[in-house]
């Protein structure tokens, strides 16, 4: 499906970093890094394996502290908030990982209510009915909701983990390899879906991914990480408009034979 017009705020940047550095031992893995997340844009992040983008959104989310540089996310100052600000903006992001896997023993309600529960004290028995309901009809589930897990294709569990973190109505989402492992329609069904999430849901998202179309489909921007840097940011188009030997073989691994 063709990406829709979508409203982003380039007046609002929901993450905003600067001068970003890291290293472990003597592998200088983030050497200044600048990167701005607008209000309401998809923004793929590519690069090689080991490049640090694991390393990036574990920065962002406040796992790890930076060496150097400054990192705000929706106007905190992750490596300088308390541990209960850090909790309380982690909420605030929705995590779809490859390992977010979902409670085995659980149905797919179940998985689904446990977030709002734990983290909505007081929220009442309709609300999470209501809630429940509503996500898996975002995700286009709602067939699912007594199935166990292990009754779900791949699609279809990851599909059941975005479900589970729109629940929180997050401001900010966070892919890391939504398409990895999953049949070329499935991919672009899962591709459909982050851009229907970025519609409805008015989120803002960081997609870390190495499938070209993934990029493609759902990027409003692509920043490419190359030794340390974000040396190539802007459309799809742009980025690989290039003959640099770092950027072209990914174009010509996804798109050419
Ligand atoms: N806690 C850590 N201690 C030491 N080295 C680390 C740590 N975390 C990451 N690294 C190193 O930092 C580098 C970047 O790792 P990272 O996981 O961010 O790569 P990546 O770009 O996400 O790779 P991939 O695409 O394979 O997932 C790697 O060389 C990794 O070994």
């Amino acid at each position: 499906m063709q990406k829709q017009k979508v409203n982003i705020d380039m007046t609002n940047e929901v993450v905003k970093i600067r001068g970003l550095e890291k290293s472990f031992g003597d592998y200088d893995v983030l050497r200044g890094i600048d990167l701005d997340l607008f209000q309401g844009e998809n923004l793929v992040v590519l690069g090689r394996s080991g490049t640090g983008k694991s390393v990036l959104i574990k920065l962002i989310s406040g796992l790890l502290m930076p060496d150097k540089g400054t990192i705000e996310v929706l106007g905190n100052d992750v490596p300088h908030i308390s541990q209960r600000e850090l909790e309380a903006l982690r909420i605030r992001i929705g995590f779809s990982f490859q390992n977010s896997a979902l409670y085995d023993s659980m149905t797919v309600r179940k998985n689904l209510e446990f977030p709002l529960v734990r983290n909505r004290k007081g929220i009442t028995k309709a609300e999470v009915n209501k809630n429940v309901e509503s996500v898996l009809d975002a995700v286009g589930l709602s067939q699912t909701i007594n199935q166990m897990p292990s009754e779900l294709s791949g699609g279809q569990r990851k599909r059941i983990g975005i479900a589970r973190t729109l629940i929180l109505n997050p401001e900010i989402m966070m892919y890391d390899e939504p398409t990895a492992g999953l049949d070329p329609i499935t991919c672009i069904e899962i591709n459909d879906l982050i851009n229907e999430v970025q519609q409805n849901y008015n989120t803002s998202s960081i997609i870390i991914t190495h499938d070209l179309t993934c990029a493609k489909q759902t990027g409003d921007r692509v920043a490419m990480l190359l030794d340390g840097k974000f040396q190539r940011v802007g459309t799809f188009e742009e980025v690989f408009n290039t003959e640099d030997p770092r950027v072209k073989p990914f174009y010509d691994y996804n798109f050419t034979e």
